[in-house]
């Protein structure tokens, strides 16, 4: 059983994520990372070597007063300066690449793998979550592959060669400078855990914070009208507030790693000169070596307070990363068997069977030895009170979700046992929910089918009575329908919704309360047309208003999961039973 958990596991090793990371999208870009490595051992290395003639800067020149090496030292420093910004900018140029492209190839990947779960996984996440794992966790993780992989290769080398200088100029200096970085282990690792842990959580409410807006910003009709709004402020608030804390206690273990590295530099610091400027005054040492080193120290605090920062920055990618693989992990239960049969060639004559089918959402048993046939060729209309599970046929004919047990069958073959993207192009749907997107009128109908031309649009269009309301408008059908058809009135995206099936001509319609937000003029105009398509097409209707399915070739009257009545309009009303009693009631 799937249970659609998008928990991270928190144990899985951190170095097996970087490793997944590295196969799956650096590996790729290995000829680019190898180029920006010897501009980062170029732009590292400027550094040490800048270091490095400040001792001949004050012993030749400022201190022997030698006028012709001032000529070379000046030129090798600008040698150095230029090294350092052509290193530096194709660095920074190959690492933000490399970045972005692996950021926008999870981004790409996480939405193709998600587009394709079950809808049940649908039910479990709201959208603003899902919205903030494809792009908050895969930006915070930009965050950290361009800004700290950047210094982590520059900055590593830039440590090394200054440390040779200071090194090269007096290991005992250098040891006294550096003695206190040992003692850093612990508070560090204390800290990489807080950054770990405060993260982890912040992403988590930063996932609850885009859901609350999405549900907040399609929901604000309905929060005004019940003056919700005070309510949807504190509740937010409240969210933030929690967000701010734990993203702070992040920062602030961020912060903690380079003040800690500059407490103990300043130890260090204190240390040498006490030492090293006993030993200038006894002339062991020149003030070019101590000048030098100086310059080597003061330079190497800073990569270090860089690399240190790293350790914090990656803690926090890896909570982003962590959630980024939980969603390419996750596997969908509905998916193609191995044999997978061919659509029947006659499906036009195929009947649809529901056969024996048990359903339920969780604990909630929806369909119970549920057992119809809609004839092929024919109109078919399902009636029942609402929650009967009239919808849940179509989502299971569709493989939108699956049987508990029982089969869904057209003609004799299982629809399980058939591919799912020649399955779902079977059908048209009309369904209660006519998903609209912001894109013209047109560009919506073409949904139903991207390939067909300008006459095929217009008379899809025609027929479903779109073009009765596009006239009106000055952009024609190429009025925007706004976010999930906002600018539509309900009536109009049904319309459009129709337009698309009628486009789509597949051999079997299912229409669920298609027509019922029409009016009643238009609703006539538009069952005709759809009393005509079903006598060529096996049809499947659902409706409440029992007028709309009077012509159905047979009428499936469902209650609390079952079929309870079945047969032509005129035999269910001879009948008296639950039919005539939902046509008394509405009639
Ligand atoms: N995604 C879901 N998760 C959990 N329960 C669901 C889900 N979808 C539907 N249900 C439940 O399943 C039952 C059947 O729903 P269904 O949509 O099939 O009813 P219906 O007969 O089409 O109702 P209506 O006429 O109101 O559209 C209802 O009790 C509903 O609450």
């Amino acid at each position: 059983m799937n249970d659609y958990s998008l928990e991270t596991h928190h144990d899985t090793p951190r170095r097996e994520l970087l490793k997944r990371l590295w196969q799956d999208y650096l590996r790729h870009h290995v000829g680019l990372i190898s180029i920006a490595a010897v501009l980062v051992v170029i732009e590292g290395s400027a550094l040490g070597l800048l270091s490095y003639l400040v001792k001949p800067m004050f012993d030749l020149v400022f201190v022997e007063g030698s006028q012709s090496d001032v000529v070379w030292i000046a030129m090798a420093i600008f040698i150095v300066f230029t090294a350092r910004a052509v290193g530096g900018f194709g660095q920074r140029v190959i690492t933000v690449t490399v970045g972005l492209r692996v950021v926008t190839g999870l981004q790409k990947a996480m939405l193709s793998h998600l587009i394709r779960q079950d809808s049940a996984f649908y039910g479990k996440y709201s959208p603003g979550a899902l919205i903030d794992r494809v792009r908050g966790d895969t930006e915070a993780l930009k965050g950290f592959a361009s800004t700290a992989l950047l210094n982590l290769g520059r900055d590593s080398i830039s440590l090394i060669a200054l440390l040779t200088v200071a090194f090269m100029v007096d290991w005992k200096w250098a040891l006294f400078a550096l003695f206190g970085l040992p003692l850093l282990a612990f508070p560090i690792s204390l800290l990489r855990r807080l950054i770990l842990r405060t993260t982890r959580r912040s992403r988590q409410i930063s996932s609850i914070l885009s859901m609350r807006l999405d549900e907040i910003f399609h929901g604000v009709n309905a929060i005004k009208q019940n003056n919700l709004e005070a309510y949807e402020d504190q509740r937010f608030q409240k969210e933030v507030g929690q967000f701010f804390r734990f993203q702070r206690r992040s920062e602030i273990g961020k912060a903690g790693m380079p003040a800690m590295i500059d407490l103990v530099a300043g130890f260090g610091f204190v240390a040498v000169v006490i030492y090293g400027g006993q030993e200038i005054i006894a002339g062991e040492k020149s003030v070019g070596d101590f000048m030098s080193f100086f310059t080597a120290m003061a330079l190497i605090f800073d990569p270090l307070r860089r690399l240190s920062n790293i350790s914090g920055a990656f803690q926090a990618a890896s909570a982003s990363l962590e959630r980024i693989y939980a969603v390419l992990d996750l596997a969908p239960t509905i998916k193609n068997v191995t044999a997978i049969q061919p659509i029947p060639k006659d499906i036009q004559h195929c009947d649809v069977v529901f056969d024996n089918i048990n359903f339920s959402y969780g604990e909630l048993s929806v369909l119970r030895g549920l057992t119809l046939r809609a004839p092929a060729g024919k109109m078919t209309a399902i009636v029942g009170a609402s929650g009967a599970g009239k919808s849940t046929l179509f989502n299971l004919l569709t493989r939108l979700i699956e049987p508990d047990s029982g089969q869904v069958l057209l003609g004799d073959v299982s629809t399980d046992q058939l591919n799912l993207i020649e399955l779902r192009s079977l059908f048209a749907v009309v369904s209660q929910d006519s998903a609209l997107f912001d894109e013209t009128i047109k560009q919506n109908i073409l949904l139903g089918k991207l390939e067909a031309g300008e006459a095929e649009v217009n008379q899809a269009a025609t027929e479903a009575r779109v073009m009765d309301f596009t006239n009106t408008l000055p952009g024609g059908l190429e009025t925007l329908a706004g976010p999930r058809g906002s600018n539509l009135s309900g009536g109009q995206r049904q319309r459009v919704a129709i337009a698309r099936a009628l486009l789509r001509d597949a051999p079997i319609l299912l229409l669920d309360e298609a027509t019922s937000a029409l009016d009643t003029r238009t609703e006539k105009l538009i069952q005709e047309t759809l009393d005509a398509l079903a006598r060529r097409k096996t049809t499947l209707v659902i409706a409440h208003r029992l007028s709309t399915v009077m012509n159905a070739d047979v009428i499936y009257v469902l209650d609390q999961g079952v079929v309870v009545e079945s047969g032509t309009h005129r035999e269910l009303l001879e009948q008296r039973g639950h039919y005539y009693q939902l046509h008394s009631t509405f009639s």
